[in-house]
């Protein structure tokens, strides 16, 4: 029997870095930044109004009240997109909208709440158009300043970024119109067992719906990957190495499900044993029986069929080595301690992992809250084949090689899943 981290370092190993490809940014969602991204320009890359009012200066303003307005004379308007840079002369105002860039001269906003128009609503040719300001406005009021959010020549992006909307609202923003992520990587999914069906074929007595690919799809997409499936391949050496070894070609990672046992049809340890692939038991439960290794060059992982424990060992082996080579950042779950809300037993020598539901602790529990830990209480069994119980968990529960029992209200480690 091998460690966990045993296995997870040889299936670390495995995998290198993909290439980088520039793409155009709507097309880089998901995707990871391979280095950090300076900005061009600084955002805002001028000072400008946060709201629609009138540019003033403040000390025009001062004591300005419903009762006692300032009456400034509007000599000017800005709408946003104006690009010279007209100067607020003292004691005057400029009607300027939300976005404009400010007037020299001008340091504050009154926003058109606080303020009346005549003449200027009116149109009247001969009067001048005029504001009156019901409040005063302090210095900087409504004002966004350069390079408030991002400085010029500032790290807008970190390398290893996974990009979602907001980064690449970002990029935009600084003026990229395209980005260097890591290429995804290929990963082939592979489910075998002859009892595997896909619908609308109906079960007969001995088969079931086929669901480790699409579990894996899932979460390897969610890694940035790009995933092909073969959804059922039968319990026959010839019948999968035939499926498969045409795909090797374009494929940079073979994920297979099932058939790594102790059976007499394990047909992904009878295929590949002897052809580079090692099998062997690593010391956790579920995803005991485990393999990986190269498959004509190309890295293969092999988990076991049963759905959780295939979840499992995604998030135990897959997921950390597929972050690190990634150049992702946070590589591992969020651990935290919390207490049992019922007694848990695990077999010696073995590192289980329960499905989970995690409550953090109520901070106003306690003066000091480093102190307070949240409770979990398991959901649904060991069994590997429960896998209603994961969709009711948010983490995974720790109990050690060492540990056999852990009683109620004991203290465990959690791994907070999404
Ligand atoms: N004598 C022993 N028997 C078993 C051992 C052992 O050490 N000695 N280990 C058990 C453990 S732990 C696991 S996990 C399984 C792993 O076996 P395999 O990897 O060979 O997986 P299969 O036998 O093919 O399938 C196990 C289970 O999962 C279901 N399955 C498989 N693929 C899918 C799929 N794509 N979608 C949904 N369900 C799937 C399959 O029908 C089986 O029920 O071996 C134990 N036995
Ligand atoms: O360890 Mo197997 O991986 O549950 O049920």
């Amino acid at each position: 029997m091998i460690s966990v981290e045993d296995h997870l370092a040889k299936v670390r190993a495995l995998l290198s870095r993909p290439a980088g490809v520039e793409l155009p940014l709507a097309d880089c969602a998901g995707k990871v930044l391979v280095a950090d991204v300076q900005a061009g320009v600084s955002l805002p890359p001028f000072d400008n109004s946060a709201m629609d009012g009138f540019a003033v200066r403040s000390v025009d303003v001062v004591g300005a009240s419903a009762e006692k307005p300032a009456v400034l004379p509007v000599v000017a308007d800005i709408p946003a997109g104006r690009t010279d840079v007209p100067t607020l002369l003292p004691g005057t105002a400029h009607r300027i909208m939300t976005g404009a860039a400010m007037p020299s001269g001008a340091d504050s906003v009154v926003p058109v709440e606080h303020t009346e128009t005549g003449a200027w609503a009116d149109s009247d040719q001969d009067s001048e158009p005029a504001v009156r300001v019901l409040a005063g406005a302090a210095p900087g009021a409504h004002v966004r300043r350069t390079g408030e959010d991002v400085t010029s020549g500032a790290v807008a992006l970190s390398g290893g970024t996974v990009l979602g909307p907001a980064h690449l609202g970002l990029a935009a923003a600084v003026g990229l119109d395209r980005l260097t992520v890591h290429a995804a990587p290929k990963v082939l999914v592979v489910s075998t067992g002859s009892e595997l069906v896909l619908p609308p074929e109906p079960l007969r007595h001995g088969q079931i719906y086929e669901s480790n690919s699409v579990m894996l799809t899932a979460a390897l997409r969610g890694l940035g990957c790009e995933v092909e499936t073969v959804r059922s391949v039968a319990d026959d050496v010839e019948t999968f190495r035939a499926a498969i070894e045409p795909k090797l070609a374009t494929t940079d990672l073979v994920v297979t499900s099932g058939g790594v046992s102790a059976g007499a049809y394990e047909v992904v340890k009878d295929a590949l044993t002897g052809i580079g692939v090692e099998f062997a038991k690593v010391g956790m439960q579920p995803g005991g029986p485990q393999g990986c290794g190269r498959w004509n060059g190309v890295p293969v992982v092999t988990l076991p069929g049963n759905p959780v424990a295939v979840l499992v060992s995604f998030e135990v082996f897959l997921r950390p080595a597929l972050r690190t080579v990634l150049g992702q950042q946070d590589v591992q779950r969020t651990k935290v301690p919390a207490r049992l809300t019922e007694t848990l037993t695990s077999p010696r020598g073995k590192r289980q992992y329960r499905r989970g539901y995690y409550t953090a602790p109520d901070r106003a529990d306690s003066a000091d809250s480093a102190l307070v830990t949240g409770v979990v209480g398991p959901r649904g069994g060991p069994g590997s084949h429960l896998l209603a119980a994961f969709t009711q968990a948010n983490c995974l529960i720790v109990l050690p090689e060492d540990r056999t029992e852990a009683p109620e209200g004991s203290e465990v480690e959690v791994l907070l899943l999404g």
